[in-house]
């Protein structure tokens, strides 16, 4: 929709007929964003390769587990000069790669410099009423970079570049994991402090893990990371924060899912996490209580206690150095 608003030439791909089939004709997502008319200009599609024929970028904006699946199948539809960007916040299963990675095992070497990530505090209700949003795009590549910027910014969009690829993407995955552990929290009724304390600790991690992945630290402190943090952990939007919310109050994981309809990326992300803090020999204390809570039943308020019951610590000197 921002991108249509911009004066851009936009087809949305979608994988159900009817749902193209409504958006395209009645320019309405009922399911998704109700009582919102989208853009008229904006065409729908359930065929990739009415999508993506003779398009000047792509944005990939589905979850992070079909992303793999639909960026193979799209392939023989793109050209090379194409800009490619994602937006999604995960890593993918089992290999816990970053989403430009996979898009660049997918995509071939010809793209692979310029995949360009989007990423910040954006929840889709809040932009698609033109609420004043603030965004990263992230690429190797800096002219990918402003080519994906001068397409998105407008009036009430605003986008910023980076050259830090894997802190933007790391920031944006990670910060879903907080985001439950938030709602969880909220949810227990520990109040603003523990609130706080959750983003702040949580940043600690996510800049830890981020820093051994490669990242630079001070990515974190951006829109992809303290940005998106504030907004989904606090957001009556998130649904990640909505989830853990539910768990608080005695659901069970599935059942949580099951009701969301939607994609909760954190709980994947909580499982990469505690692989990849392993692979990387970081600490992640929040990442593993809750991992703990949600694949090993363990109650919330046990894991706050436990956390709260750590050894003496350094705030940041794994990141900044210390004395
Ligand atoms: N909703 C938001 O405000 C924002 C979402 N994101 C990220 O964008 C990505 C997508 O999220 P949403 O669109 O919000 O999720 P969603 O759950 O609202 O929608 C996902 C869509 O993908 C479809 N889908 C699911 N599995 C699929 C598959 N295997 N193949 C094709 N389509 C499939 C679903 O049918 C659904 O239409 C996620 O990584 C999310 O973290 C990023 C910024 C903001
Ligand atoms: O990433 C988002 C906003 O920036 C969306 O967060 P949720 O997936 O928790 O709704």
């Amino acid at each position: 929709a921002v991108l249509a608003d911009n004066g851009h030439e936009v087809t949305l791909w979608a994988r159900r007929d009817e749902q193209a089939k409504e958006i395209d004709q009645a320019h309405t997502n009922r399911k998704y964003l109700p009582d919102v008319t989208l853009p008229v200009t904006m065409r729908a599609t359930s065929s990739l390769a009415e999508a993506l024929v003779d398009k000047e970028a792509v944005l990939f904006a589905v979850p992070s587990h079909s992303m793999r699946e639909i960026a193979r199948e799209a392939r023989q539809w793109m050209t090379k000069d194409m800009l490619v960007i994602h937006a999604a916040k995960g890593f993918e299963i089992d290999t816990w790669k970053r989403m430009s990675e996979v898009l660049a095992e997918e995509l071939g070497t010809e793209h692979k410099e310029g995949i360009t990530v989007l990423s910040g505090p954006s929840h889709a209700e809040e932009v698609i009423r033109r609420c004043p949003t603030t965004v990263v795009v992230a690429s190797q590549a800096e002219q990918a970079a402003e080519r994906a910027q001068m397409l998105f910014m407008n009036s009430y969009f605003r986008v910023y570049t980076n050259p830090d690829v894997i802190g933007v993407e790391v920031g944006g995955a990670l910060k879903n994991i907080i985001a439950l552990a938030a709602g969880l929290v909220d949810g227990l009724e520990f109040g603003d402090n523990a609130r706080a304390a959750l983003i702040t600790r949580g940043l600690a991690e996510i800049a830890r893990l981020g820093k051994a992945m490669g990242a630079e630290p001070i990515t974190f402190v951006g829109l992809a990371g303290v940005g998106d943090l504030v907004v989904t952990c606090t957001s009556r939007h998130s649904r990640n924060w909505r989830a853990g919310h539910m768990i608080s109050q005695g659901k069970k994981l599935d059942e949580v899912l099951r009701s969301m309809g939607m994609v909760v990326e954190g709980v994947r992300t909580t499982k990469a996490a505690y692989m990849l803090k392993d692979r990387y020999r970081v600490e992640m204390p929040i990442a593993e209580q809750l991992y703990a809570v949600l694949f090993a039943e363990k109650e919330p308020a046990q894991a706050v206690k436990e956390l709260m019951g750590r050894g003496r610590t350094q705030e940041l000197e794994e990141i900044v150095g210390g004395w």
